[in-house]
């Protein structure tokens, strides 16, 4: 398998970054099968120019690669091993691609048990949002044996923007991401603390946050959430580009990882705190630069689901 025009991908998920990723597989030449349980989620593929099956299974027929990009845990579970997972019916040799950020454990268990079933795994997780998703500029930290490895890097290639091995087994690429989650948790969190901040002091936030993007105080975070968090004042709410919920589940991966090694982390688990208490208000769902109307209550967040 030498370039991406050869293979075959299957994208299992067609969400927040699924989509962005598939489309920017089909713009590089590559034949992708999508699938989603959300039927809206399929017929946007479709209009991308990914083919739409009608299951997880029919997606991964004849696939090279089976790209997840399912939310959690929970969702990997159903697609691998549910009443459609793929597994069943996955030909041998097959390469499992798992971009979702589920933790150390939780990959290490998946890849036991595809070994057993004769499929490869690579534990690719992403860091970037959809934007950079679409334009195949995403950092992606991997880790993978050499034959999972070669087997997916022209995929990966055309995904990322930054690409690092960090390590050649499963669990490899998750434990980079965990800690590249204990930032962007941080990020946000203090991003939405300090529009909140700058408002309550009368300042006009989106002058401020034009003024802190040009100083020290600046972030990748504090520039794109920052303009969401403004969309919160101005219109109720932002487009969901990542859902709230997704940070409980990161920043307690964040927490569960760091205990098991006896290490405290006390500002993770404040920022973690603050996306409970959103998920508590029932913003799971909603764009997760609502974590500012978390500390500001009087900003009323009408939620757009995606
Ligand atoms: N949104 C971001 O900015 C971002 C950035 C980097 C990494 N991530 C990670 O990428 C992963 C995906 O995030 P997202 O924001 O795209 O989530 P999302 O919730 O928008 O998308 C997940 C999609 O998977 C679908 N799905 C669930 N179970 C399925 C199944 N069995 N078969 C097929 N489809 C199924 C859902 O319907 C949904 O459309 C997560 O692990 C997240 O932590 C997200």
């Amino acid at each position: 398998m030498s370039t991406l025009s050869d293979v075959t991908v299957a994208v299992l998920g067609l969400g927040a970054m699924g989509l962005p990723m598939a489309t920017n597989l089909v713009t590089h030449g590559a034949a992708v099968r999508g699938f989603d349980i959300a039927q809206p989620r399929l017929d946007l593929a479709a209009a991308a120019g990914v083919t739409g099956c009608g299951s997880a299974r029919e997606a991964a027929t004849g696939a090279d690669v089976v790209l997840l990009a399912v939310r959690n845990a929970a969702q990997l579970e159903d697609a691998l091993y549910g009443p459609d997972g793929v597994v069943a019916t996955l030909p041998a040799g097959a390469t499992v691609l798992l971009t979702s950020t589920v933790g150390v454990e939780a990959v290490r268990e998946v890849a036991d048990r595809l070994a057993a079933s004769g499929h490869r795994i690579v534990d690719a997780p992403i860091s970037g949002g959809p934007v950079r998703a679409g334009e195949g500029d995403l950092l992606v930290t991997v880790g993978a044996d050499d034959d999972a490895w070669t087997a997916t890097q022209p995929v990966l290639d055309a995904m990322a923007g930054t690409l690092v091995r960090v390590g050649d087994k499963a669990g490899d690429g998750q434990a980079m991401k965990t800690v590249n989650q204990l930032l962007c948790g941080v990020h946000i969190a203090a991003a939405g603390e300090a529009l909140a901040l700058a408002r309550a002091l009368g300042l006009d936030p989106a002058l401020a946050l034009q003024a802190l993007m040009a100083g020290a105080a600046a972030s990748f975070m504090l520039g794109d959430r920052g303009q969401r968090m403004l969309q919160a004042y101005d219109e109720g709410g932002a487009e969901v580009k990542s859902r709230l919920d997704i940070f409980v589940k990161d920043m307690g991966i964040v927490t569960t990882a760091a205990k098991s090694v006896h290490l405290a982390t006390p500002v993770a688990a404040a920022a973690e705190q603050l996306y409970l208490l959103g998920e508590a208000q029932g913003k799971e769902a909603v764009d997760d630069s609502a974590v500012i109307t978390v500390l500001a209550p009087s900003i009323a967040v009408t939620g757009k689901e995606n």
